[in-house]
């Protein structure tokens, strides 16, 4: 597909905003769907989405609306913006109202919890026929919006997905990368959220730069062999979907995921912090499903078990965090080591 694109990105929080901009900047049609018409008034009016992004001003070319029949009017891409509890509900009523082949985009880092499908299979179930695909990175959106260099990865297992990707999204503040395998490159983006909690628990309790260093390599230790066992190629996780997301949203104070953990560290219930953000951080969730996949695969996941039992069972930060370093293997590039 070449040419100017008409493109709807459903969910107008802040990512699906961003993306919409860029796109939209980028001179094609964007609809951005919301569910609150005030706030699709207010954005059309202003130019400015002000519940997310305040300050942050959106392209001519981009149109905000709460009739998604409307939003889906003759576009040829469809990007899904909503967190993973909603996915499925919205492709669905997506399919109802879109031709098989118009292209659908998950934009979305988490799994659905029966069945632990990722957003990619829950679009191969509702819109069996349509071309597919997904994109996550490290992409903090708040970042995207003040103009910072980022880059994603495009992953589809059909090329025409990857390079129209590529043709309306690329830009010379947001690079875009091309990858085949669609599963690994979204794993990544929801798994690196659960060591984004655990980054911003020790964030709070100020451990050190070597422990942090240590954290995160075990933590794409263990992502990485959690894929192989789910069918994933882990030299994915090298990329910028496993690695350079799991960097960027383990160290950042933008990141919800990171907040949560901060939160939860200085004394606040989990409840009590999850009724206070206005965003969403999915790796509470993710966490949940993960710990129980695990186990059934058996995979060995210390640090996925000891977030679980400080989230979970109550237990205390310190006591965990011993039994994780003692439980851990003592092999180092585990996964290089075994047939892939
Ligand atoms: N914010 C970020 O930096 C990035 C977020 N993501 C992922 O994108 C997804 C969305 O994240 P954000 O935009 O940041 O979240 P957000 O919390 O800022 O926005 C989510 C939006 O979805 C809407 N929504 C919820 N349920 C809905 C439903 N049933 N129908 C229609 N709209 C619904 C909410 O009202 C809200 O406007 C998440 O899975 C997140 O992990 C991915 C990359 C970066
Ligand atoms: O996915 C993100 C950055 O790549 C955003 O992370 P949070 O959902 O933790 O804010």
């Amino acid at each position: 597909m070449t040419g100017q694109h008409t493109v709807a990105v459903l969910g107008g929080g802040s990512f699906g905003t961003v993306i919409g901009n860029i796109i939209a900047g980028n001179g094609h049609r964007v609809a951005l769907w919301l569910r609150n018409q005030q706030l699709a008034m207010r954005i059309n009016a202003t130019h400015e989405n002000g519940d997310y992004l305040p300050g942050y001003r959106l392209a001519s070319g981009l149109t905000a609306t709460s009739n998604l029949q409307e939003a889906l009017a003759g576009v040829d891409i469809v990007f899904v913006a909503v967190p993973s509890k909603s996915f499925r509900d919205v492709v669905r009523s997506v399919a109802e109202l879109v031709p098989a082949d118009t292209m659908i985009v998950s934009l979305t880092k988490g799994i659905e919890p029966s069945g632990f499908r990722l957003m990619s299979e829950i679009l191969r179930e509702e819109l069996p026929a349509n071309p597919l695909g997904v994109l996550s990175g490290p992409n903090l959106a708040r970042e995207i919006a003040e103009g910072h260099v980022s880059a994603s990865v495009a992953a589809s297992d059909n090329p025409d997905v990857t390079q129209t990707l590529h043709q309306v999204l690329h830009c010379n503040a947001f690079l875009v990368y091309a990858s085949q395998d669609m599963y690994g490159v979204e794993l990544g983006g929801a798994l690196k959220n659960i060591y984004a909690i655990l980054s911003g628990i020790g964030a709070a309790l100020a451990f050190g730069e070597n422990t942090m260093g240590m954290l995160l390599t075990r933590a794409l230790a263990e992502m990485s062999r959690f894929a192989v066992e789910k069918g994933a190629n882990p030299l994915t996780f090298l990329g910028l979907s496993g690695v350079g997301d799991l960097f960027v949203t383990c160290s950042s104070p933008l990141s919800r995921n990171y907040q949560l953990g901060m939160a939860v560290a200085r004394g606040q219930p989990i409840e009590a912090v999850l009724a206070g953000m206005d965003q969403v951080a999915e790796g509470l969730n993710t966490l949940e499903l993960v710990k129980r996949e695990a186990d059934r695969l058996h995979v060995p996941m210390p640090l996925v078990s000891g977030l679980y039992a400080i989230l979970y069972e109550q237990r205390e930060v310190v006591d965990v965090f011993d039994s994780i370093v003692h439980r851990e293997q003592a092999q180092d590039v585990e996964f290089v080591t075994r047939p892939l």
